[in-house]
């Protein structure tokens, strides 16, 4: 076991579920975000999380608390000089992480910096890092707690080492390292995004309803949730963001995103999160 902590940046949706397995395994975390506020909230969520698996027996209490004592939060970046890895979890805006990395790169020459980003090219963030062999994507799924997989993503100049050390932190949360390139989507969303982009044309020509598809996919395909149920679940944003990553990216027409999708978005029918997207929530 590690150590030197583990550093978080970001504590949103991802930064808050990464901390908490990271606290669950034994390590001992440093949460940094720029909103103090949003700290407060994260560790609230972290505690409720870790409470479900009290309540379930998955977990003792002994042990959610010592869990708890293991996560640090702080607004201070410098705070992260000691941390042997720093996973980034911030939001998905190339000029935020490139100032982020750039910074981190200079705060410590030691840590592995690792990034959650969905889309962006980690060549390119570890082109404005000192010491870019240790640069490298982690990328967990949503909800982190649940999902058993973390897209290990090599830039051009990722080390062997890095690599070597991100799976074994990967595998030692109880997760699956899957090694993946450094291009546009990587692997899940490449194959994921399109097929909900093409369920959304579907809708758009009138050929399918929203539940006929969910429902064909999960009776024909055996998906546990249907494509435009799982859009919902991701936010509709979230996928055009990534539809726009791959067409900019392959500069392929295969690629181009669904207009109804883009109109959906435009009229804050983001999914469950609005409570409105393909399907209507309570
Ligand atoms: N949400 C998902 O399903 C999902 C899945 C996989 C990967 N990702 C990726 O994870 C990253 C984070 O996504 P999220 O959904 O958790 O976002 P989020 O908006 O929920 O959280 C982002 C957090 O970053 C903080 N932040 C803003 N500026 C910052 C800065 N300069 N330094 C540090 N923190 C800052 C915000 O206060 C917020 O708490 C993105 O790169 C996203 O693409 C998201």
């Amino acid at each position: 076991m590690s150590q030197q902590p583990i550093g978080v940046v970001g504590a949103g949706t991802m930064g808050q579920g990464i901390a908490q397995v990271l606290v669950t395994s034994g390590f001992d975390v440093k949460l940094y975000d720029v909103s103090d506020d949003q700290l407060g909230r994260a560790r609230a969520a972290i505690d409720k999380g870790l409470a479900k698996l009290v309540a379930k027996d998955k977990m003792g209490e002994g042990d959610r608390e010592a869990a708890l004592s293991r996560l640090d939060t702080t607004t201070a970046l410098d705070a992260l000089r000691d941390c042997e890895v720093i996973i980034e979890a911030a939001p998905e805006q190339p000029a935020l992480k490139e100032k982020l990395f750039g910074d981190l790169s200079r705060l410590t020459h030691e840590a592995i910096l690792a990034s959650n980003t969905s889309s962006l090219s980690l060549t390119r963030l570890a082109a404005v890092c000192e010491r870019p062999e240790r640069v490298v994507g982690m990328h967990f799924f949503n909800p982190v707690p649940v999902l058993k997989l973390v897209e290990v993503i090599r830039a051009e100049q990722t080390s062997d080492a890095t690599v070597a050390r991100i799976e074994a932190l990967a595998e030692s949360l109880g997760k699956t390292a899957v090694p993946v390139g450094d291009s546009p989507g990587f692997a899940v969303n490449r194959l994921l995004v399109p097929m909900i982009n093409e369920a959304a044309f579907l809708v758009q020509e009138g050929a399918a309803t929203p539940e006929a598809i969910d429902q064909a996919m999960k009776l024909g395909a055996a998906h546990p949730l249907g494509p435009l149920a799982l859009a919902d679940l991701i936010g509709l944003d979230v996928c055009l963001a990534i539809m726009e990553v791959l067409q900019e990216g392959f500069g392929d027409p295969k690629y181009r995103p669904c207009p109804l999708l883009k109109r959906m978005v435009a009229a804050g029918y983001l999914g469950r999160k609005s409570g409105r997207g393909f399907h209507v929530y309570e």
